[in-house]
């Protein structure tokens, strides 16, 4: 703020300067033509004063170009910070809607068009701002005449060209939109070639062809539209100017202007048009700005969850209990109703149900992504509204299908799982996890970086990288979805031996996938289309009975190829 109110304070200045340098043009024009004084002082004089002034003016400039710079660069830098703190707070549920892009896009171009409103835009605006007034007071004095003029002309000069771009607006607005929504197509047609082809309609994609239309017929609506707003802005020009020129030939023809008076007349003119333009565009420019500050605005408004100065201790460690839970992402959607269940500390539960019935649900409730709507989710004993985030994170790993890799080294990536963990001790969590014979192929192995998001190991590898974390991590309970489906065999044979280990030390809370994991669960809790716990029991209790539970393992069964036997 200190920075802002000395910003405000030298363009004031250097406004007024540059108002009363165009004024003094006009004494100093004239006594230089008659030869005599005028407002009381000679040509030498005047120019002296402009002199003065100018120099005052560049000495000024620098200063202030200067700190609005170093206003800029605080500015960037207090919202980097700012929204990294605040992205540390948030819940975890807050970046599954899609945000990571938007805020990606925010800290880069984005802050710098609101950087650019302060580094630039803002003083130019205060600056024209404050020299309007002044040349228009100053030439006001002068010939009142031509400050009425002035007075006159400014609110049609403003309204002419706020118009001009509000056409231009008008033309852009819904190009962003069509032009997005072809590059959106183009990535689809491109994704699904091989769906395409295979039903012979690669040649013709009318999805495509209509964002194609769309996007040339919302081109082409801009063009038009851009060329009438340069034509509205042009005429404000044209009118204003000449009318004003004409203005002062004609008192210059009747003997009311000598003729250096009209030059000068002409050449203010001309500055005041100049000046008026300045202002209007860069109070415009400024707007280019709003968006990315509104987007900054929201996420540092971004409610936090409440979490307690001090963690309850637990008095269960190990243990997970939902307490009569009721869920819902939107109002009035309901996503799990009444759950109840309860998971003894070293034990595996295994959450299975049709696609949607909210099993991904439980996990994100227990890592407190979001609250509950009603009821309690407690981790060792102790509701998780009264741990601090840290201490639930302590107690918690998690697998989940997304996974994230830093663009850092293969090493560092498993070594994130925890703190004090030394190299040995992460590449045997690594070796169990069968990350060793990853690390074995990569041109610089452990020291391999993986490229932004992992992207230079393949799903199940940097699932393998995730397990490999949990594994490290040593926490009371592990959160793992399964999701094996999308693992190629090799991958799955690693998963599922990490499993194993992980089950020896934690607790396991499973969405499972594979018949294996679910048939070896101490508990399984079968959740119903519309988010009810339908059964729980163990499998052997599950299978035996008529219910969803029979129901889904027959169907899975046959869909793996297995056979029932004796044996089994
Ligand atoms: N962030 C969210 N906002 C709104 N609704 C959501 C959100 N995440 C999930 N849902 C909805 O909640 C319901 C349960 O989703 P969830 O992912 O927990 O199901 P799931 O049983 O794990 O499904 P799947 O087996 O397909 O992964 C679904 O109807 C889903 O559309």
């Amino acid at each position: 703020m200190r920075i802002y109110r000395k910003g405000m304070v030298l363009n004031s200045i250097i406004g007024a300067i540059d108002g009363l340098s165009m004024v003094l043009a006009l004494p100093a024009m004239v006594s230089l033509a008659t030869g005599e004084t005028a407002w009381g002082l000679n040509f030498t004089w005047w120019m002296i004063m402009i002199a003065l002034l100018a120099l005052a003016n560049a000495v000024l400039r620098y200063l202030g170009a200067m700190n609005s710079y170093q206003g800029a660069l605080d500015t960037l830098n207090n919202v980097h910070a700012s929204i990294g703190r605040k992205l540390a707070r948030l819940p975890l549920g807050w970046f599954e809607a899609g945000r990571a892009g938007g805020i990606s896009r925010l800290v880069s171009d984005g802050l710098m068009e609101a950087a650019q409103v302060d580094a630039h835009l803002l003083q130019n605006v205060i600056r024209n701002a404050v020299a309007l007034p002044v040349l228009i007071a100053g030439a006001w004095l002068w010939q009142w005449k031509l400050g009425l003029a002035m007075v006159i002309a400014l609110p049609f000069m403003v309204a002419l060209m706020l118009l001009a771009q509000h056409i231009d607006r008008a033309g852009k607005r819904p190009k962003a939109p069509a032009n997005r929504e072809l590059a959106d197509r183009i990535v689809e047609f491109a994704r699904t070639q091989p769906a395409l082809r295979a039903a012979g309609k690669s040649g013709h994609y009318e999805p495509l062809e209509a964002a194609q239309a769309e996007s040339k017929r919302a081109n082409q609506r801009g063009l038009w539209l851009n060329v009438l707003a340069n034509l509205v802005g042009g005429i404000d020009t044209q009118i204003v100017v000449v009318v004003l020129a004409i203005g002062a030939a004609i008192a210059a023809s009747t003997g009311a202007l000598g003729p250096v008076e009209t030059l000068v007349i002409i050449g203010i003119v001309i500055r005041f048009f100049q000046n008026v333009t300045d202002l209007v565009s860069f109070a415009i420019g400024i707007q280019s700005g709003v968006p990315s500050i509104k987007e900054i605005v929201t996420i540092l408004g971004a409610e936090e969850l409440p979490e307690p100065q001090q963690s309850a201790p637990l008095n269960a460690p190990g243990t997970i209990q939902f307490e009569n839970v009721n869920f819902e992402y939107l109002p009035g959607k309901p996503v799990l109703e009444n759950i109840n269940f309860q998971v003894p500390a070293q034990s595996v539960v295994a959450i299975v149900g049709p696609s949607g019935s909210g099993k991904t649900t439980i996990a994100r409730l227990i890592a407190r992504f979001w609250d509950v709507t009603s009821g309690t989710v407690c981790v060792g004993g102790v509701d998780v509204r009264k741990l601090k985030t840290a201490d639930l994170m302590a107690q918690l790993s998690m697998v989940f299908q997304d996974v994230y890799l830093f663009d850092d080294t293969l090493l560092n990536n498993i070594l994130i799982g925890r703190e004090d963990a030394t190299r040995e001790d992460a590449i045997a969590a690594a070796e169990l996890a069968g990350v060793g014979e990853i690390a074995r192929r990569l041109p610089n192995g452990w020291e391999t970086r993986v490229g932004e998001g992992g992207r230079s190991l393949s799903g199940g590898e940097r699932q393998r990288v995730s397990v490999a974390r949990a594994l490290l991590k040593q926490a009371p309970i592990v959160l793992l979805d399964e999701a094996t489906s999308a693992l190629d065999a090799e991958n799955e044979q690693h998963v599922l031996a990490s499993v194993e280990q992980l089950r020896h030390r934690s607790t396991l809370l499973v969405i499972a996938h594979k018949l294996d994991t679910v048939r070896h669960a101490d508990q399984i809790i079968v959740l119903s289309a519309d988010g009810k716990i339908a059964q729980r029991g163990t499998h052997d209790e599950l299978v035996n009975i008529d219910g969803p539970y029979r129901t889904f393992w027959q169907r899975r069964v046959e869909v793996a190829g297995w056979r029932l036997t004796e044996e089994r």
